[in-house]
């Protein structure tokens, strides 16, 4: 299969070449760039010299729509659904990992992300890329909706317990946790080196745009609807998302009883490991790979459910996903090409 990748200069479009280089049934037929085309993209990433050597071009809808089958947008927010719709119609599927398609109501959209919402009809296409819960959907979609990297943490690390009915759904309080490269390759002021090191700060505190896409997710799996609390966190790393969730259990259950209740739930999901009881991931045990880790307490004193959650938040939480999510749209298997043991120390 012929794919390209739209924002080919950026963290997870680079990040989608050194996986998409060792996929056995992918092709990289074509790398898009508005700012850098003309370059060759080891130009601007030397670690990709006699790796991936290929010319970064702008984009021509009809060129693309030729030469590719399947397309994954890396952009920043409000650019996809502007391009989506057309190739849509030129029969191409797409896989887009920006936050347009994500939430289902419009009006969410521009008040979260301050931007016009995405034609309601490719809303109501798009399939939201949770892996591990929207399998079947996601074999039969043309769009991909691929999850932010916050709320993959956080809905894996919640969603069984909220499933199994085991937590007052009502009581959530999310904290985040996310390294430097989650902001992207381009400079601010708020991610440059003086700004992050030897720092953590909270930021977008009660207003993250992320806060709508996990109730929402909570409520299309469980069928109940929650406002949860989510304060996300700069730390000063480069990669890396850890998410910790409270939430109060409806009935007394033993840390034991919750591990054994996730280890169950994810027994066939290949990237995620629950932990034995009494031990929590790091960010550094899931580096570089598409897994997600997840960590259980269960606080007796307090009558609250802690689940730890850690990912790579440019992998599982966004180019690996994506990746997983191709696999299970062509129906190969879904580590393929994934299969990346994290990279330690
Ligand atoms: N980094 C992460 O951990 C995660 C990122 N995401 C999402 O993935 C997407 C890409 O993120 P990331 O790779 O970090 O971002 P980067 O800032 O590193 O890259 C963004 C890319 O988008 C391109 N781009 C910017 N503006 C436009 C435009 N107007 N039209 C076309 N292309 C444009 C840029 O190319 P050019 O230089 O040519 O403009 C660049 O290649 C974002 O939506 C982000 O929210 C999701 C989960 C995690
Ligand atoms: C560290 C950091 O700044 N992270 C970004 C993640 C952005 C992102 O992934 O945005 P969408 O998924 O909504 O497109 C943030 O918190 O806004």
């Amino acid at each position: 299969m012929k794919a390209g990748i739209i924002g080919a200069n950026g963290y997870s479009g680079v990040e989608l070449i050194r996986f998409l280089i060792n996929h056995p049934n992918v092709e990289i037929e074509m790398l898009i760039s508005h700012s850098t085309s003309g370059k060759n993209v080891k130009e601007l990433y030397p670690h990709l010299s006699k790796v991936c050597e290929k010319p970064l071009e702008n984009v021509d809808v009809d060129e693309v729509a030729e030469k590719v089958d399947l397309l994954f947008f890396a952009t920043p927010s409000g650019v996809s659904q502007n391009l989506v719709p057309e190739f849509l119609d030129k029969g191409l599927t797409c896989i887009d990992l920006s936050g347009d398609f994500r939430l289902n109501d419009p009006e969410k959209y521009t008040k979260w992300y301050q931007k016009p919402a995405a034609d309601q009809s490719y809303l109501q296409q798009a399939v939201y890329g949770l892996s591990e819960f929207y399998k079947e959907q996601i074999k039969n979609a043309k769009l991909i909706a691929n999850p932010g990297c916050y709320p993959t943490a956080a809905l894996l690390g919640i969603l069984p317990a909220a499933k199994m009915g085991l937590v007052d759904l009502e009581t959530l309080i999310i904290d985040g946790k996310s390294g430097a490269s989650g902001a992207g390759r381009g400079v601010s002021l708020g991610s440059h080196f003086c700004e992050v090191n030897e720092n953590v700060k909270a930021y977008k505190v009660g207003v993250h745009q992320h806060t709508p896409e996990i109730e929402q997710t909570i409520q299309s799996i469980t069928g109940e609807q929650t406002n949860l609390s989510f304060t996300p966190h700069l730390i000063p790393m480069t990669r890396g998302i850890m998410c910790t969730v409270y939430a109060s259990l409806k009935k007394p259950l033993s840390t034991e009883e919750a591990v054994e209740h996730y280890k169950q739930f994810y027994e066939s999901d290949h990237f995620v490991r629950v932990r034995e009881p009494g031990y929590w991931p790091a960010t550094k045990e899931v580096y570089g790979s598409n897994y997600c880790d997840i960590g259980i307490v269960s606080d007796e004193r307090t009558n609250r459910l802690m689940i730890i959650s850690v990912i790579d938040n440019v992998v599982k939480g966004a180019s690996g996903q994506a990746i997983q999510n191709m696999n299970l749209m062509n129906g190969w298997e879904e580590w393929t090409g994934l299969t990346l043991t994290p990279a330690y120390p």
